[in-house]
């Protein structure tokens, strides 16, 4: 049985029952709507495979519901119906993003057939939206910990149970969740990401599991909420430290249910929901805290993933920047930019407290501002200085390489201020200029394209 769900919208109810017969047999479950207000309602709570749609619906248009499906992004593909539509109408639907349009009379078999190319249509769309993402989602790293962490992913990607990703701020836990996606038998169907933190506390509920119409003041129509989108799917909670703990209850409540109701509803709707949860927040300590609830955590922590600091897999900062510099340089259409070997140094012995994300915006800034070769001079400054405090901290330094360490930084630090302006720079230290040369020829300090 393939259980794919068809709505049929035609204001002829014998139109209705007569696709519904053809249907059926085939193993589509099927549900018609005589009207354009019944269906868009339907199209909200429910979610359909494929909406088959007449043009003309007695006093409305099957256009207009389309229109309507399109501004509230419901994604189901239609195809249209029609014996007296015009050429001109039928052109305007596909325009607007159907997926086809039949002639009223149709065969049986035409309308069987355009359903199933639209469902291998729809299937071939999230594989390849899939893909396109996979290959923006790949996890960079050869240090043993990163191996470790691919291993662990590719279990859990085949197992069906929740996973809590931990780990600080910027360690690619959302990265992993896509990849827990990619790899498992979910994968055809959508990955929800949500981020609990940036949702007001009194709207999580209805943004979680959706509201009727009324159901509190700005309610003004039917939503659907995250589970349902993600339904067959995945959901990811990010930050789900952070999500109150009323709401906690009835995440509670709808994961040991499969079974959730809107908010001013007492509908139940059956969902099928894998769940990834991730936190840098320790939820141990959170729950001694009495700010997250113990039951949820054991719930959502069948197997827990550990994502390492950039700190720890420091080693594999040389090869992030070089696949950073690509992709950044690819994206804004310049030409391929390379970089001292000393940068890597510098940006090895940096703590990194934003992880990967704070190294792909540090080298975001060092293209931008930087020339074709990027030197010591374009590290961002608060990098470099925390060199001089690991100098400070070092006791195995003798004062002559104190002093070596210390004049190159404050060198480096003097050609950032006048923009590689050697006079200016020269002036400023009160030397100059033939022996300001000899000093950065000493420090291994190479001319920058704007210097003098
Ligand atoms: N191992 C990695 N390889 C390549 N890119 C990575 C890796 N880890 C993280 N990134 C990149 O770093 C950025 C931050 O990653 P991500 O958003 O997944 O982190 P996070 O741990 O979810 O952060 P937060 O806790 O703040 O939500 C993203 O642009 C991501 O693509």
């Amino acid at each position: 049985m393939m259980n794919k769900k068809i709505l049929v919208v035609d204001d002829e109810i014998n139109i209705c029952r007569s696709i519904k017969a053809c249907l059926q047999p085939e193993g589509y479950t099927v549900t018609s709507c005589l009207q354009a207000d019944k269906a868009f309602s339907c199209l909200l709570d429910e979610f359909f495979d494929v909406a088959i749609i007449d043009i003309r619906l007695g006093k409305s248009s099957g256009i207009e519901l389309f229109k309507q499906m399109l501004s509230e992004n419901i994604a189901t593909p239609v195809i249209f119906i029609s014996g007296n539509a015009s050429l001109n109408e039928a052109a305007q639907t596909l325009k607007l993003g159907a997926y086809d349009f039949i002639e009223k009379p149709f065969n049986v078999d035409k309308l069987l057939v355009t359903i199933k190319n639209c469902l291998d249509f729809q299937k071939l769309k999230t594989r390849v939206s899939n893909l396109e993402g996979a290959q923006q989602s790949e996890l960079l790293g050869e240090h043993p910990l990163m191996d470790k962490l691919r291993l662990e992913i590719s279990k859990v990607a085949k197992s069906d149970v929740a996973v809590l990703i931990s780990g600080e701020s910027g360690t690619g836990k959302e990265l992993i969740a896509k990849q827990v996606h990619q790899q498992s038998k979910r994968s055809d169907h959508a990955l929800v990401t949500v981020n609990c933190s940036a949702i007001p506390n009194d709207l999580i509920d209805s943004a979680l599991f959706g509201h009727v119409k009324g159901a509190f003041t700005g309610a003004d129509k039917h939503k659907k909420g995250f589970f349902e989108t993600a339904d067959k799917g995945t959901l990811f909670l990010d930050e789900i430290a952070d999500m109150p703990l009323s709401s906690q209850s009835s995440l509670l409540r709808v994961l040991e249910s499969n079974e959730l109701q809107k908010v001013g509803s007492d509908k139940i709707t059956k969902v099928d929901v894998r769940l990834l949860a991730a936190s840098h927040k320790d939820l141990k300590a959170q729950i001694e805290q009495g700010l997250f609830r113990e039951d949820l955590f054991y719930r959502i922590n069948v197997i827990p993933i550990k994502s390492p600091s950039l700190r720890e897999r420091s080693s594999d900062i040389s090869l992030l920047v070089e696949h950073f510099i690509d992709i950044i340089c690819q994206r804004n259409g310049m030409a391929i930019k390379t970089i001292d070997d000393n940068c890597n140094d510098i940006l090895s012995q940096y703590a990194w407290p934003g992880n990967v994300r704070e190294l792909l915006n540090a080298v975001e800034r060092m293209i931008i501002m930087g020339g074709e070769h990027l030197t010591q001079i374009d590290i961002p400054e608060e990098i470099q200085n925390s060199k001089l405090k690991l100098a400070l901290d070092d006791e195995q330094l003798s004062l002559k390489e104190f002093k070596q360490l210390m004049e190159r930084e404050y060198l480096l630090k003097k050609i950032e201020q006048y923009n590689g302006n050697i006079t200016e720079v020269a002036k400023s230290l009160m030397i100059d200029r033939t022996h300001l040369h000899k000093k950065l020829t000493q420090h291994g300090i190479k001319r920058h394209q704007s210097f003098d």
